[in-house]
């Protein structure tokens, strides 16, 4: 893992803007020493610059040579991104240019940084707590708009809020125990036990109501695990194309084609799929297919959503024992362009063609409402949680449920419940990281781009 350098320290420096040729593009530089690196490669325009104004500047080698011309913008801490002094140059977007000038201000002090470095800084330096800056990330990385919205609404800091709000309830729930321990003489409230069960009870609720918000949270940010299963030769491999847009998968009238699973992400009419192409379902003698078929299980095990494929044409098969998984479930008949077998007139199904592309309108919409995925679900301060805050509010109720136990008994060890209070809002203070969170930060920031 990269060595995160002493924020107090170091001034770094990074492109911002992806590689590749484009209009223009942005190096940023963030540190002490921000101001005099830019002013060594420009002559002097960045500390004679008016804060948060572009100024028109060249950037030149050692020898005075132009390397590049563009916008200069000095940003004075506190009052930046970082929260630190930063510089931000606008060049032009070609990638030797940029990484000349990336060099320059290499050779005049910066130091390269490291993944998400900028954005841990912004967290070091209050100016973003943890859930806003895994906010930033999941806002880069969003791929629909329902995404994006949970990404935009982790990023304004309702997550956070809710969480230190949750927490500050807990520390004055603590404190009241605490002086119930400390002086029990004093003629303490007999309802104190009461009034102490209920404020943990509520920190409880809170911690409920967000860890339900986990599956969602998943789903906007890895897509809806949708396995496409049934039986050899039905039309998988062709329905994946087709949601597709393009030939991913082989097709063939040999039973048996699919042996490993095949994943790919898809945007449904703003519903993040990750479709998931498996083995024909069948007894096989091949040990290629067969661990296949093992794999197909375990994909139907771990799905959200499945799509049981059957050819409508063929008679209905006598039906096999269903999946032991609470997944939701869509049955298809493809290949209704043959026409369908009188044996499933009964059976309530989305018909298409993945030949004539058929019905694949009605399939959307089924899938849509099987999920109830849709904007309205997302409110303005919606949260969903990640696999982080997940952890750690499964810790925090773990907690509250020992102390809660504790609390029961007026009589019992209530020294216990306190210790037991103080993991949960340590649990609790994990999210936004208002508790030292060393070991964490290079795991989150290590997953950004160099530059974030
Ligand atoms: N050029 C540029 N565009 C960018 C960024 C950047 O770093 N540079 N950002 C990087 O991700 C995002 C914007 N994030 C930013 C957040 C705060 C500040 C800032 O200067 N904050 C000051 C002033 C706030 C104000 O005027 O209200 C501050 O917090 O004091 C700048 C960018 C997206 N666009
Ligand atoms: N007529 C017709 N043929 C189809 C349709 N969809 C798929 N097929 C044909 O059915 C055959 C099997 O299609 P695949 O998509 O490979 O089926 P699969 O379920 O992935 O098969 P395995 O991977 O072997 O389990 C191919 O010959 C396809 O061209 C359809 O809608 N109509
Ligand atoms: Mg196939």
């Amino acid at each position: 893992m990269h060595a995160i350098s002493d924020p107090s320290r170091t001034t770094i420096v990074a492109i911002a803007t992806p590689v590749g040729v484009g209009a223009v593009s942005l190096v940023r530089i963030s540190g002490p020493r921000a101001l005099q690196v830019a002013d060594l490669a420009t002559a002097g325009k960045a500390s004679t610059s008016v804060p948060r104004a572009a100024r028109y500047c060249h950037i030149r080698d050692e020898n005075g040579e132009i390397l590049d011309d563009g916008l200069l913008t000095v940003f004075r801490g506190p009052n930046s991104y970082t929260g630190e002094d930063s510089v931000e140059f606008t060049g032009h977007g070609g990638m030797l240019v940029t990484r000349e000038v990336l060099s320059r201000f290499l050779a005049c002090g910066a130091t390269a940084a490291g993944p998400g470095e900028f954005t841990q800084r912004a967290f070091l330096n209050g100016k973003l707590d943890l859930t806003q800056a895994e906010g930033v990330m999941d806002l880069i990385s969003a791929q629909t708009r329902l995404s994006l919205r949970a990404a935009r609404s982790q990023l304004e800091g309702t997550l956070g809020r809710r969480t230190t709000e949750a927490r500050d309830m807990l520390l004055e729930t603590l404190a009241h125990l605490e002086a119930w321990i400390d002086f029990p003489e004093e003629d303490i409230d007999p309802q104190t036990g009461v009034l102490l069960r209920g404020r943990v009870g509520s920190v409880l609720a809170v911690v409920d109501s967000l860890l339900s918000t986990a599956d969602q949270g998943r789903v906007l940010r890895e897509g809806v695990r949708t396995v496409i299963f049934g039986e050899p030769n039905v039309g998988k491999s062709s329905l994946l194309n087709r949601l597709l847009g393009f030939e991913r998968a082989i097709v063939s009238d040999i039973a048996g084609t699919t042996r490993d699973t095949i994943e790919e992400i898809i945007n449904l009419h703003g519903i993040p799929l990750r479709l998931v192409d498996t083995a024909g379902m069948r007894e096989s003698d091949d040990r290629i297919e067969a661990e296949g078929i093992q794999r197909t299980v375990r994909q139907i095990e771990a799905a959200d959503l499945l799509l049981e494929i059957a050819d409508a044409s063929g008679p209905r098969p006598a039906d096999a024992a269903s999946p032991a998984t609470s997944a939701k479930h869509i049955l298809v008949l493809n290949k209704t362009d043959l026409g369908e077998h009188p044996s499933w007139a009964e059976v309530s199904a989305v018909r298409i063609s993945c030949d004539k592309g058929d019905g694949f309108e009605q399939l959307s919409q089924a899938i849509s409402d099987t999920l109830h995925f849709s904007e309205a679900d997302w409110g303005e301060h919606a949260v969903a949680i990640n696999a982080r805050h997940q952890a750690s509010l499964q810790m925090a109720r773990t907690s509250l449920l020992a102390a809660l136990a504790l609390l029961e008994d007026l009589s019992g060890d209530q020294e216990l419940a306190a210790i037991d209070l103080r993991e949960a809002l340590d649990a609790l203070g994990e999210i936004p990281g208002k508790v030292d969170t060393e070991d964490l930060l290079g795991v989150i920031f290590s997953s950004f781009c160099i530059g974030k």
